[in-house]
């Protein structure tokens, strides 16, 4: 049994956090040999449900988890952190975009990234969770100067899974039988969900591209795109609450692809730090092909863009580019 990792949760008496942590202390993240110590933030007037939390995380006698700090100050939650799973901000409620969030919760993650920068590991990994994801992580990034950029990194992990279930479900094949998804850009219904190189493993064995499996190339323009780029809304109309248990599982997939690799024949969808791949401004966090070995991602290079996937790919960044110009006017 190695030693104990600290994980931090922000925004953890939360409906993700209440969904995230039982995973995350029963080992289905980080494996069944890692010891856990989790740091849960809440705001002060959420403390009282937070102990509630920390009573049912006792009472699940989970043998990995070896403590439970909650607290709200970020000087004790960022303290010595190997991961920091940044979920606490404000969800939307029915009608709004994502965007509209920005001057609500950008804030939290520029004193964030600040906490990181001073009291967690340089080596810690970030995974941004709380909306506008792309636009908040490059903020936390940005105020967290000594930690690699490479090191932080966007939720669009469920989005990648609900284009693979559309997928599944459209050609009638249990959603392990779909690989190399990839959506690009912003958490937002911009992001262009691509399913130009996946492939797609029929029931009789065979596998074959997935334009060829599905054969329906209006459904994929004008019913897959739109369904996974409004699926949020869609859920928020439905529940009046934003996701949760989906975005919980997405939130551990991303996790422990990052810890442990993604499949040789397949990668997933993250949002990172832009280098320039695709011809994507650097700097943007940008959702792209990731693969991962080693506990670092690198995008997936090579596949090919025609004019209709440029087209769709420069609209989503053009969205980040507007965001960010808005977060840094936000933020001064
Ligand atoms: N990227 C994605 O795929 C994805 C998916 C689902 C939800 N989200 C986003 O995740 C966020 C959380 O969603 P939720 O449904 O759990 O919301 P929620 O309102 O149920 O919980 C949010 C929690 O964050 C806390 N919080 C607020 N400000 C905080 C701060 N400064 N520090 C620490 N905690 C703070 C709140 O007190 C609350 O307990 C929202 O912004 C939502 O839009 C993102
Ligand atoms: O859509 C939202 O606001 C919540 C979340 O980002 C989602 O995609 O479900």
């Amino acid at each position: 049994m190695s030693e104990p990792i600290r994980v931090l949760v922000t925004g953890a008496a939360g409906q993700i956090g209440y969904s995230l942590l039982y995973s995350l202390a029963n080992g289905d993240v980080f494996g069944k040999d890692q010891a856990i110590i989790l740091h849960l933030l809440d705001i002060t007037p959420a403390l009282g449900a937070l102990g509630g939390v920390k009573f049912e995380l006792e009472d699940c006698s989970l043998p990995l988890l070896r403590d439970v700090v909650c607290t709200d100050q970020e000087t004790v939650a960022f303290k010595d952190i190997d991961v920091a799973v940044l979920v606490g901000a404000m969800p939307r409620r029915e009608g709004m975009e994502r965007k509209d969030l920005l001057a609500a919760n950008v804030r939290i993650f520029k004193s964030q990234g600040a906490a990181l920068d001073q009291y967690a590991k340089k080596t810690v990994k970030v995974l941004v969770v709380g909306n506008p994801a792309n636009t908040n992580c490059l903020i936390c990034s940005k105020n967290a100067p000594s930690i690699p950029s490479e090191n932080f990194s966007c939720l669009t992990r469920l989005d990648h899974n609900r284009a693979k279930a559309q997928v599944a479900l459209k050609v009638g094949v249990t959603t392990d039988k779909v690989r190399q998804v990839t959506i690009w850009g912003n958490h937002s219904s911009t992001q262009f969900p691509d399913v130009r190189h996946a492939k797609v493993t029929l029931n009789n064995g065979e596998t074959k591209q997935a334009y060829d499996a599905i054969q329906d190339e209006n459904w994929i323009k004008n019913s897959f795109i739109p369904v996974v780029q409004k699926r949020g809304a869609a859920i928020i109309a439905a529940r009046k609450l934003s996701s949760a248990m989906s975005a919980a599982k997405a939130i551990c997939d991303h996790l422990r692809d990052w810890w442990f690799g993604t499949p040789n024949d397949d990668w997933v969808s993250m949002g990172v730090v832009s280098d320039g791949s695709y011809g994507i401004e650097k700097g943007l966090v940008y959702s792209f092909p990731i693969k991962c070995q080693n506990r670092t991602w690198s995008i997936v290079q090579g596949l090919e863009i025609n004019d209709w996937a440029r087209d769709l790919m420069t609209k989503t960044a053009q969205e980040l580019i507007q965001e960010r110009d808005d977060a840094f006017d936000a933020t001064k």
